[in-house]
């Protein structure tokens, strides 16, 4: 046998599990949903190990979990004969939290020293940890399935923990927490008594009827004359797939729990899918559309969290193959009729029926938002506050469900907040040949933009697009509803103009040629060409792309991806109806002089769509100049 060992947790662990000691978390039964749901995953990973490793499948037999209460020596335990964990496991999975994303939210809660709320809690699945909401000290006794020697965890949630070998009878984890005493709890005696075996039921029907395996509470019996006679093993859940009843009998209340359990989130999911496919693949599934982005959204690694059931019994956690990576927010179940048990994670890849699954399954999900969006419009919309970037991933990569997904999205225009691209059509000028957008940088930037102007004298409405996801969709899309897609940033501005407006143009252009071509020479290689144009009211001057160019923002990404991305040339569009273009004109025709306004009209299109100078120092200066020239000149 090894001596006791003492461990520090790694610094998050520590800073979660101070927040969980001090924070006063109404909810605190949860905790027992937490143990609960870790021994039923110790159990579903047996089992699937046992699936490949013979010397394994004896031990998944009488798959239980039990919990045992002790009400004068205040204990409760809740043990399951799951997959065990080894002393590497132990160090690794109840000494550091790995989950990413986790790590970096306790982090920045510690920091701002703010207190765990349950709104805070339900954004990272508490776990293991949330024991110590409860309990003054917490015990593992674990053995791993195939191994003989087992573990002994202990911590009083201090900052440190112990490991030290142990015995145990078969393979499976038994946690065992010492709970708190009345006096010390924070909701004092009137609080919940956790070792009472009435409230442990309820919380265990509460939370974890629908569990796949037993629980098992020992319980007292009583003879004829009311008297305790003795005590027996008596299972507390119902152990029903909630997704293969009838959805008129399963109430919302088991729905939002089950929801918890599938997702970890403490937080009510905003909608739930039940879908029910029968026919060449038959299939049902239970999906939730969560109120609040997990923090791992954005992470390559981050969980997808729908499971694979085959017939009632669980094969996987997050698979990955069952929905499109742009709807990897969904939470739930999928439970199969047709899969063989034995999937592995290569035969999913290619496996038919999985691609007929996850295209019946897309179909679904978008028919459903599409009902959201017209049923509820107020909850869609904060529904795509959240999750809105991740499914325009899809405009872009599916290409089958682009016209649905489009007609999704929620967009901020000139003129309005968050319409469909539907609305944005009904309320289109007659004569206007495109849905007209702007991309790059934040709203309030792109509503200022010079590149607009022009488009909002005429009533037209462009649409602002601040994602940096949408200058890769809008690249790959024709149009919407018979109408294509035009940036006022790029191209020549193709507004129709009047007779008498065309005959002003013409003679404008003619005026400034000579000087545009000075211009477009002095500034040499930063520009492609300097024009008149046709966008501008009130702005002196813009930089405009061609048609397929990339925008300044994509560039700039690749760049940041260290992609090389030949030097991005725009036109410098200028305004020949602005007072300092006439007075620049008068001056070259007068001197054949341009001083410094090449370099000043330049910098002053790029500080108007808010993009970086090259250098700010020289642009500041020559400002400076000019004030100077100008103060001068009053003298
Ligand atoms: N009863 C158990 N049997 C085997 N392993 C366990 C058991 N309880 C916990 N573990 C291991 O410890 C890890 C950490 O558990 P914890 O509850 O903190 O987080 P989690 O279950 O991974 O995530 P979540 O935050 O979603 O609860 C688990 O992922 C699992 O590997």
């Amino acid at each position: 046998m090894t001596a006791r060992e003492t461990f520090s947790f790694q610094t998050e662990g520590k800073q979660l599990l101070d927040l969980m000691i001090h924070s006063v978390y109404s909810n605190r039964e949860i905790f027992l949903r937490e143990l609960i749901s870790n021994a039923s995953d110790a159990l579903d990973k047996l089992r699937v190990a046992a699936l490949t490793d013979e010397k394994l499948s004896p031990l998944f037999a009488d798959a239980h979990i039990r919990i045992a209460l002790d009400g004068t020596r205040r204990l409760l335990s809740v043990e399951d004969n799951g997959i065990g964990m080894n002393r590497d496991d132990l160090i690794a999975y109840l000494g550091t939290i790995a989950k990413s994303g986790t790590k970096e939210f306790i982090q920045s809660l510690a920091e701002r020293r703010e207190a765990l709320t349950a709104e805070l809690i339900g954004q990272f699945g508490v776990g293991f940890y949330s024991s110590f909401m409860v309990a003054d000290s917490v015990e593992v006794l674990t053995r791993k399935a195939g191994d003989e020697a087992a573990w002994l965890w202990t911590s009083s949630g201090d900052g440190t923990y112990s490991l030290e070998e142990a015995s145990r009878e078969g393979c499976g984890t038994t946690v065992t927490l010492h709970l708190k005493s009345p006096e010390k709890d924070e909701e004092g005696p009137a609080g919940p008594d956790f070792t009472d075996r009435w409230t442990i039921g309820s919380i265990v029907r509460k939370y974890s009827d629908f569990v796949a395996y037993p629980i098992r509470m020992e319980t007292e019996t009583f003879d004829d004359e009311g008297k305790v006679s003795g005590t027996e093993d008596k299972v507390l859940n119902s152990m029903k797939a909630i997704w293969a009843r009838p959805e008129s009998e399963v109430s919302d209340e088991e729905y939002r729990e089950f929801y918890a359990h599938v997702s970890r989130d403490g937080t009510d999911p905003l909608r739930r899918i039940v879908y029910s496919a029968e026919g060449v693949t038959s299939f049902r599934a239970l999906l939730y559309l969560p109120a609040k982005a997990p923090l791992d959204l954005f992470l390559r690694e981050g969980e997808r969290g729908i499971h694979l059931y085959v017939k009632r019994v669980f094969i996987m956690q997050d698979c990955k193959e069952l929905i499109p990576e742009y709807l990897r927010f969904l939470r739930g179940v999928v439970d199969s009729e047709d899969l063989p048990l034995n999937l592995s994670r290569e035969i999913l890849q290619q496996d038919r029926q999985i691609a007929v699954i996850r295209r019946s399954l897309t179909r679904k999900v978008l028919d459903e938002l599409k009902r959201f969006r017209d049923g509820d419009r107020e909850g869609y919309l904060s529904f795509w506050k959240e999750f809105g970037k991740v499914l325009k991933e899809g405009i872009f990569a599916d290409e089958r469900n682009r016209e649905s997904l489009l007609s999704l999205a929620l967009f901020c225009t000139t003129e309005r907040e968050w319409i469909t691209l539907d609305e944005y059509l009904a309320s289109m000028k007659p004569e206007q040949k495109a849905l007209y957008h702007l991309s790059g940088g934040a709203l309030e930037g792109l509503r200022r933009s010079p590149h607009i102007e022009a488009f909002r004298e005429r009533g037209y409405e462009v649409l602002l697009l601040d994602d940096p996801v949408d200058d890769f969709w809008i690249d790959v899309v024709d149009g919407y509803g018979e109408k294509p897609f035009k940036s006022v940033a790029k191209g020549t501005a193709d507004l129709e103009e009047k007779p008498e407006e065309k005959a002003e143009a013409e003679e404008r252009e003619k005026a400034f040629a000579p000087l545009l071509e000075a211009l477009s020479k002095s500034l040499g290689e930063e520009v492609a060409s300097v024009r008149l144009s046709k966008r501008l009211r009130a702005s002196l001057a813009c930089l405009v792309g061609e048609t397929h160019s990339m925008t300044p923002q994509m560039e700039q990404l690749f760049r940041s991806m260290g992609q090389p991305v030949p030097k991005l040339k725009r036109v410098l569009e200028v305004n020949g109806a602005h007072p300092v273009l006439e007075r620049l004109r008068n001056r070259f025709e007068k001197d054949g002089s341009l001083g410094d306004y090449p370099e000043l009209l330049l910098g002053q299109a790029i500080l108007a769509e808010g993009g970086k100078l090259a250098d700010p120092a020289r642009f500041s200066r020559l400002v400076a100049d000019l004030l100077v020239r100008d103060l001068d000149d009053r003298r």
